[in-house]
């Protein structure tokens, strides 16, 4: 049988990469930086299968480059660099991984939110500098219990999250287009975005990057904030104006910022966000761990090989050209 035709703009972790190499014919990027428009272009020609990732941009322009491309297929839930139109338009089914990064990146998110409020990276900062004596220590942090967490973006990873926070005694509002018909089962309170940007003492972002999220927490939000308000951002680094998060901080309008998520990502190292002491950052790390990322890599070639071989991709965001 002939192997398919495939581009990797990265691997994929070695149970799944094994199971596309039975199948496929692999042209693989391998460098540390995202492969280039024309690489990827020349690389496409030929291709029927392409696994995708969040620092690679797929166009009108590129797929132009791609005519028998037959499946787009990323590692990761959020898609926002596809332009799924344009895939629609030339009938290319794109698959994603939702639900199985759910737990991790709820962990994650949640995990942050504890480390920032207790200072626990700031307090093994202190310790390892030798700064701990029987009669200093560094200051306070501040209870999660009897806070209110605000989530904007209640989805998925947002409700998980959710049932974490009631766990450790905080109180959930939320944020969305359309209220969730499980708010009694998730304890949680429905609120407009300005009253959640008012009422909270957390606030975590966990919508999809969108037009409509681009930019959605600048200068006015950061203003109508609690002086004593910690923002975590696990969603996507666009969805903040940063230079504006920078300003907040740096003037105490707001006590802390959380970001697992970055505009750029990476940050370059003196980016004045990393000068600040009022900052925690994690290199976009929501859903790594082994079994998360593994869970990710087998949906990953399932939706590509289901994909290559005419077949409905599990998990699939253009649904109207997916295979029946
Ligand atoms: N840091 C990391 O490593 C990770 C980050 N992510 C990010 O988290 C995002 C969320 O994932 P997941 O929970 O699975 O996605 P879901 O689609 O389940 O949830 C997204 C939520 O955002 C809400 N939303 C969408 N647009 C808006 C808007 N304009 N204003 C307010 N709310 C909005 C949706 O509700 P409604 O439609 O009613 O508005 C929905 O409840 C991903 O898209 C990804 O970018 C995901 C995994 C790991
Ligand atoms: O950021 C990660 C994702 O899965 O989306």
């Amino acid at each position: 049988m002939d192997k398919y035709p495939i581009v990797m703009v990265r691997n994929l972790l070695a149970p799944a990469q094994n199971r596309l190499l039975e199948y496929c014919n692999i042209k693989l990027w391998e460098k540390a930086e995202p492969i280039s428009h024309d690489i990827l272009a020349k690389w496409l020609e030929d291709a029927e299968g392409l696994v995708a990732a969040g620092n690679v941009r797929i166009d009108e322009r590129l797929l132009a480059y791609a005519p028998k491309l037959k499946v787009i297929a990323q590692s990761a839930v959020g898609y926002d660099n596809i332009d799924v139109d344009a895939c629609t338009r030339r009938g290319i089914p794109v698959g994603n991984t939702p639900g199985v990064l759910v737990e991790a990146t709820a962990d994650l998110a949640f995990g942050l939110l504890l480390c920032a409020t207790r200072r626990i990276h700031e307090g093994w900062e202190f310790v390892r500098q030798g700064k701990w004596t029987p009669n200093q220590n560094i200051p306070f942090g501040i209870d999660l219990y009897g806070k209110v967490l605000g989530i904007v973006g209640m989805g998925r990873i947002g409700a998980a999250v959710a049932r974490r926070a009631r766990a450790f005694g905080m109180r959930v509002i939320y944020y969305n287009r359309n209220r969730r018909p499980d708010e009694a089962e998730l304890g949680v309170k429905y609120a407009s975005f300005d009253n959640l940007l008012t009422q909270a003492d957390c606030i975590l972002v966990l919508t999809p990057l969108s037009p409509a999220t681009r930019g959605l927490f600048g200068w006015e939000q950061f203003g109508r904030m609690k002086s004593t308000a910690f923002f975590v951002n696990a969603a996507r680094g666009p969805i903040v104006d940063t230079g504006a998060l920078a300003s907040a901080l740096a003037a105490n309008q707001i006590a802390y910022a959380v970001l697992d998520v970055t505009d750029p990502e990476p940050l370059p190292g003196d980016h004045p966000l990393l000068q600040l002491p009022n900052v925690l950052v994690t290199p976009h790390i929501g859903s790594a761990t082994i079994e998360t990322r593994t869970r990710m890599a087998l949906l990953t070639a399932d939706n590509l090989l289901a994909g290559l071989r005419n077949r409905p991709l599990p998990a699939c965001v253009n649904p109207e050209v997916n295979y029946k």
